[in-house]
């Protein structure tokens, strides 16, 4: 219990994690917020619908939505061939616009943190340089999303996303109730890691020494989304959107 309350853990200021991951809480307004739950109403409908992913068998509790390549464990394709075989949605020009502002915004936090040069970490990493860690919105440029919806049980425990062939950072959105997002190490799935409450509209990015850092979702707060957007959250829940870089063609 202690921990609970402790000072850190409701402070959402803007800031380095790790070397190369960066939270930036309230990245999305509460009216890009309800514009982006429209835009998942519209994928739902899409030509492959939300689906549970099998993982060695087993299939995830979140329900997810690919655009651009269609999402499993080892491989993107362009057909959902273990759902229904349809092509999914093309990756929107203005997801990468937007993963390009998440991106630039992460860029300034980095140049701008003293905490990133002057933490027991960055002795090892070298100073904070965002073009290093790949924080860099003149390339950046995604190819494909997914969007994961969870309920009040759902869960992702820690893993690595590395289904991608190029580095180039992970841009994440948060939608809708809190998520209790855990960020660790590349080493393992075990300790250190950090807990950090993604609320509705924070944005997360991990790349360069972070890109292949174990992290996982310990489960949401139910009802905590912003009042302004619950009408636009079927069922309630939390979204989440992840950009990455495939690097297929
Ligand atoms: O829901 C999140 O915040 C993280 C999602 C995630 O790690 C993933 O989709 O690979
Ligand atoms: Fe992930």
């Amino acid at each position: 219990m202690d921990a609970l309350f402790a000072d850190d853990a409701f402070d959402r200021r803007p800031r380095v994690i790790a070397p190369g991951a960066v939270w930036l809480p309230g990245f999305l307004d509460a009216q890009a917020q309800s514009w982006l739950l429209r835009r998942v109403e519209e994928w739902r409908s899409g030509p492959v619908p939300p689906h549970s992913t099998l993982i060695a068998g087993h299939p995830m509790s979140v329900r997810t939505i690919g655009l651009g390549w269609h999402w499993r464990p080892g491989r993107y394709e362009r057909r959902a061939a273990d759902v229904n075989d349809e092509q999914v949605l093309p990756f929107p020009e203005w997801m990468m616009r937007l993963g390009r502002k998440v991106v630039a915004s992460a860029a300034e936090v980095v140049a701008g943190s003293a905490d990133a040069a002057g933490s027991p970490t960055s002795a090892v990493a070298g100073p904070a340089d965002p073009a290093a860690w790949g924080l860099d919105p003149t390339v950046y440029s995604p190819d494909v999303a997914l969007v994961n919806h969870y309920d009040a049980h759902a869960r992702m425990g820690m893993h690595q996303d590395r289904d991608e062939v190029d580095p180039a950072p992970v841009v994440s959105l948060s939608l809708g109730d809190t998520g209790l997002f855990r960020f660790g190490n590349t080493r393992s799935r075990n300790r250190p890691f950090e807990d950090i409450r993604l609320a509705s509209g924070d944005a997360f990015v991990f790349g360069g020494p972070a890109r292949f850092a174990y992290h996982g979702v310990r489960g949401i707060v139910p009802d905590t989304a912003p009042e302004a957007i619950r009408d636009h959250l079927l069922g309630g829940g939390r979204i989440n959107i992840t950009m990455r870089t495939t690097g297929l063609r």
